[in-house]
């Protein structure tokens, strides 16, 4: 049975404001309702001082949707808007829908930081793993929360495993290994199964991780995003405040050039760029030490002196580095006295330094 909008929309004008003494759609408190399949979602954004009192708003919407027929699954969110004036769902002029809404903070948590990278397999998801240990070693409150939809790693790095719980069905409790709070949807999804995510359900899934987790208090929450310039980065900057990005690229042309995209977009959405990290740079062999350059050495340097960004580091290209994140411990908590080690702790201090962790 296919549920549409408007009869949500209908559901939840029966439930009453108890602010504006309006319903709460005429009201502008539902919003974002979305319907995929049996699944319908929607937010409440309200002021935050009021959050009590919409508690059993949120119940009563909940359910006076859940009563529908075919629906099997209702999200309902409580957000703080940042605006006096939240816009409503009634249908806009072209000129006024485009005024999105500001984007918002996570509570508790005091930056965000983005970890991209342009192209697929560059390491962006071993660098935001040593960071986020490096900058736990230095005694920040870090959380890490794994948006690669289309390939979940971060379970295996940081060595955690098991469905993550929620006790109150309505809110989740990340897992935590080596200082580190994490979430992945690899967690929601297992291991194996491979997930064909389309935009919507992103968006939806993005906000629930932000938003529904219980990250706590956290001086820096590090997000490693898919690979490119799709739904979920986008997504993540409309909607969250975003204090900084980082984009991770190998030495060699092709990735240089997405990465030249990462950048562009981070630009183009206002979000700051705190700098570039070339991965994959010297190969040092284990056996002997020999240093090679396998994919080029210093093209990451020259790109971010071109695009007036900095370069926070260069991270060798090691048989450790692999191993350590194959085996659950990052090098840096692994091995903290190795070379591979020191660069990652190096920019974990020129974060904290400027602010940005
Ligand atoms: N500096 C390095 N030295 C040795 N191996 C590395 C290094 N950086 C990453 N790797 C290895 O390369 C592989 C890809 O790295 P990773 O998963 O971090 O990349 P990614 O950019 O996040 O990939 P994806 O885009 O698929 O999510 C992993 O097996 C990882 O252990």
């Amino acid at each position: 049975m296919t549920i549409s909008r408007e009869t949500v929309l209908e559901a939840l004008k029966s439930i009453a404001d108890p602010v504006s003494g309006n319903d709460i759609v005429s009201a502008g408190i539902a919003r974002a309702v979305t319907v995929e399949g049996s699944t319908v979602r929607f937010v409440l954004e309200i002021d935050p001082g009021k959050s009590e009192a919409y508690g059993p708003v949120r119940d009563r919407a909940d359910a006076a949707v859940a009563a529908l027929p075919g629906v099997e699954k209702v999200s309902a969110m409580l957000t703080a808007h940042s605006q006096k004036a939240p816009p409503d769902l009634k249908p806009k002029q072209p000129a006024q829908a485009q005024q999105q809404a500001a984007p918002q903070k996570v509570p508790g948590v005091a930056r965000i930081l983005a970890v991209a990278s342009g192209k697929g397999g560059v390491g962006k998801s071993t660098v935001s793993a040593n960071i986020a240990c490096a900058l736990a070693m230095q005694g920040r409150k870090v959380g890490l929360l794994d948006a690669d939809v289309y390939g979940p790693s971060q379970p295996k790095m940081l060595g955690v495993s098991g469905r993550p719980a929620s006790p109150d069905g309505k809110t989740i409790l990340p897992l935590r290994n080596h200082g580190v709070t994490m979430m992945s949807m690899g967690l929601m999804t297992g291991e194996d199964q491979a997930v064909i995510w389309r935009g919507p359900m992103l968006m939806g899934a993005l906000q629930q991780m932000l938003l529904q987790v219980q990250w706590g208090e956290l001086d820096v929450l590090i997000v490693d995003l898919p690979p490119g310039t799709g739904d979920v980065q986008m997504t993540l900057a409309q909607k969250t405040h975003v204090d900084g990005s980082i984009v991770v690229s190998t030495p060699q042309d092709v990735a240089l050039i997405d990465a030249r995209k990462g950048i562009d977009m981070f630009r183009k959405m206002n979000v700051p760029v705190l700098g570039m990290i070339e991965n994959m740079s010297t190969h040092i062999c284990s056996n002997c030490g020999h240093e090679e350059h396998v994919f080029g050495h210093g093209g990451v340097a020259q790109e971010a002196k071109k695009l007036n960004v900095p370069l926070l580091g260069e991270v060798p290209l090691h048989l450790d580095v692999r191993l350590a994140g194959d085996n659950g411990t990052p090098i840096v908590a692994a091995q903290p006295d190795s070379a591979q080690a020191k660069v990652f702790l190096d920019i974990a201090t020129q974060l904290v330094d400027a602010g940005a962790a």
